[in-house]
């Protein structure tokens, strides 16, 4: 065995760990030493969403000397950064061992002299957001694994303007945790007097502030009854979705009963994923069954939403991120602009791999779209940036996250459902449906059509393969593809842009990343990333093309399917 595993796995066994975690170390030594090296090879990293990991022993787990670590490095970077008394916010989603988890962090915080605000009990993601800017914490962290599989947990870090830690405070935090030798160095207890318990008022506070985005509130009264299905897929969305609901005034909403008790065991789906169709079909099926006007749907820390709606058919049809995001954009941007509620410094926010079709009907209606790089604290960072220099209106990306205003400094699926619904209401009174609406937004700017394709690869053996694989695209990128002339290649890694038939690179002015975008010459568009949060490479394909009326729909809408799918086989991605 390698002697990094082999020396970390002595001090393991050695080291003042509880019984149990020395007899699940020595199991896997006796049995399992595949999955021995996976949960030892390295430490738990902060990805695109935190700390991330498969729960167990090991350092590459989630398990509570690993939360203690990285919490301890945390509060030791807290007190180096901060001047005067520090306060922290935690909240956690309903996962198993979530509400330890989050227990184990308040306890060594506390034990640090940190003042800690432990929510009660389960609660959304951007709940806790909006709850560090409230109450003027310099941090916080929320103790979930968001929509992984139900092994997973984990833990997103925030700084204190309520945004995921960005550099150089997620770097300085991983030194401190690397500067601490042993679980001994973790101050475990001894701090109880300095964690208050929040809830109630924190909730009030927060559903104010999302009752405030309302743009159009005087509609929702007229079509206050519009029928809405809403799963919360056994997460925290059920603390506070349909509640907002009906702060906004809707008085017709149906929760899928059978997912609605928050469990970690996800009982009724593979996955707890709006973006799987599979979570989403027991809220389809109730859908069809009360012929309801829209279906949402929200992941175990209720920061993204799926959502279904009816097709021009009358089909109920899923709306991939990028659907829903081109319509909520465009909704605010619209209604801000009918409200007189637009000025000459609005902006949007989405990242690289989102659909372009934003930048194209922001800049239509003189509205500012910029691009970051995946994962919802760039966008956050952005707006910290630009604040009292621009105004931020709405982010959003094409994995099921979107931000309304920014109260909030992460995806929020609670204020999304809210004006998704009220999107919806709004359509309804002028007698169309939010399908028929998203065509008409292709007719005026171009039809963009998207896809994304995951492919899974496990543990060290699958790092070095997507790993790998990212290598050969970069040395030999394809000269064609689907029998297009890939006629640009940005690398993000390189922070470069080339001109493959000139030459002439150009910078890109974002922190270096591991993705590559490949421009095909018919304008399509093909990125590939490693997943920040699962074993996981991604590729996402963008093609577009005119839409001169709505009734051609079907067929241009077929031809880009075709497109996509031809760019897929091309790329032997299937
Ligand atoms: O997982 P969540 O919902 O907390 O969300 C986090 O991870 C998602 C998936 O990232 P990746 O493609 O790197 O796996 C990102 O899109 C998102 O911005 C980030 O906040
Ligand atoms: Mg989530």
């Amino acid at each position: 065995m390698d002697t990094n595993i082999e020396n970390k796995v002595n001090q393991w066994l050695q080291g003042g760990f509880d019984a149990e975690t020395v007899a699940a170390v020595q199991q896997l030594q006796r049995g399992n030493p595949d999955e021995l090296a996976d949960a030892f090879y390295r430490n738990l990293e902060f990805g695109t969403g935190g700390l991330r990991g498969i729960m167990g022993v090991g350092t590459n787990r989630m398990n509570k000397y690993t939360v203690g670590m990285a919490t301890q490095g945390f509060a030791n970077y807290l007190k180096k950064a901060v001047k005067g008394e520090i306060k922290i916010a935690i909240a956690h989603d309903s996962r198993n061992n979530s509400r330890y988890f989050a227990e184990v962090t308040a306890n060594v915080m506390a034990a640090n002299g940190i003042k800690v605000f432990l929510f009660e009990a389960l609660r959304p993601t951007p709940e806790l957001s909006f709850t560090i800017r409230h109450l003027k914490c310099q941090g916080g962290i929320v103790l979930t694994a968001s929509h992984n599989p139900k092994e997973y947990n984990g833990y997103k870090a925030y700084w204190d303007d309520g945004g995921q830690l960005v550099p150089p405070h997620d770097k300085n935090v991983i030194a401190e945790v690397e500067k601490i030798a042993g679980i001994d160095e973790v101050k475990w207890s001894g701090g109880e007097a300095n964690i208050t318990a929040i809830g109630k008022d924190l909730d009030e506070a927060y559903l104010q502030m999302l009752k405030s985005l309302s743009i159009n509130p005087d509609i929702i009264a007229a079509q206050h009854d519009m029928k809405i299905v809403y799963t919360p897929i056994h997460g925290t969305g059920i603390t506070l979705v349909p509640e907002i609901l009906k702060r906004f005034g809707f008085t017709n909403v149906q929760v899928v009963q059978e997912q609605a008790t928050p469990d970690g065991n996800f009982p009724t789906v593979v996955y707890p994923n709006p973006e799987e169709s599979e979570a989403m079909s027991m809220g389809l099926k109730k859908a069809k069954e009360l012929d309801a006007a829209i279906l949402l749907g929200t992941d175990p820390d209720a920061d993204r939403v799926g959502i279904a709606v009816k097709d021009l058919k009358g089909e109920w049809i899923l709306l991939n991120g990028n659907q829903t995001a081109v319509l909520l954009f465009n909704y605010i941007i619209e209604g801000r602009k009918k409200k007189g509620l637009s000025g000459p410094t609005d902006y949007v926010g989405k990242t690289v791999v989102t659909s372009d079709l934003i930048d194209v009907f922001a800049a239509k209606n003189g509205v500012r779209c910029y691009n970051v790089l995946t994962g919802f604290k760039w966008i956050a960072d952005m707006i910290r940036e630009k604040e009292g220099k621009e105004k931020f209106i709405c982010g959003g990306e094409e994995s099921y996250g979107y931000m309304i205003g920014d109260n909030v400094r992460d995806k929020d699926a609670i204020a999304s459902v809210a004006m998704i619904c009220e999107m919806a209401a709004y359509a309804r009174n002028e007698g169309r449906s939010l399908y028929e609406q998203l065509i008409d937004i292709y007719v005026k700017y171009g039809f963009y059509k998207e896809q994304l394709i995951s492919i899974t690869k496990k543990g060290m053996k699958g790092a070095d393969e997507i790993a790998e694989m990212m290598r050969s695209y970069r040395d030999a990128p394809p000269a064609t593809i689907n029998g297009s002339p890939v006629v640009k290649l940005y690398d993000y890694q390189l922070q470069q842009v080339k001109d493959l038939k000139t030459g002439a690179t150009e910078a890109i002015n974002l922190p270096k990343s591991n993705v590559l975008q490949f421009i095909l010459e018919d304008g399509s568009k093909i990125s590939a990333r490693p997943s920040g949060t699962e074993p996981k490479i991604k590729f996402y394909f963008s093609v577009q093309q005119p839409l001169a009326a709505a009734k051609d729909f079907d067929q241009v809408n077929t031809q880009l399917d075709e497109r996509v799918q031809k760019i897929i086989k091309d790329m032997k991605l299937k």
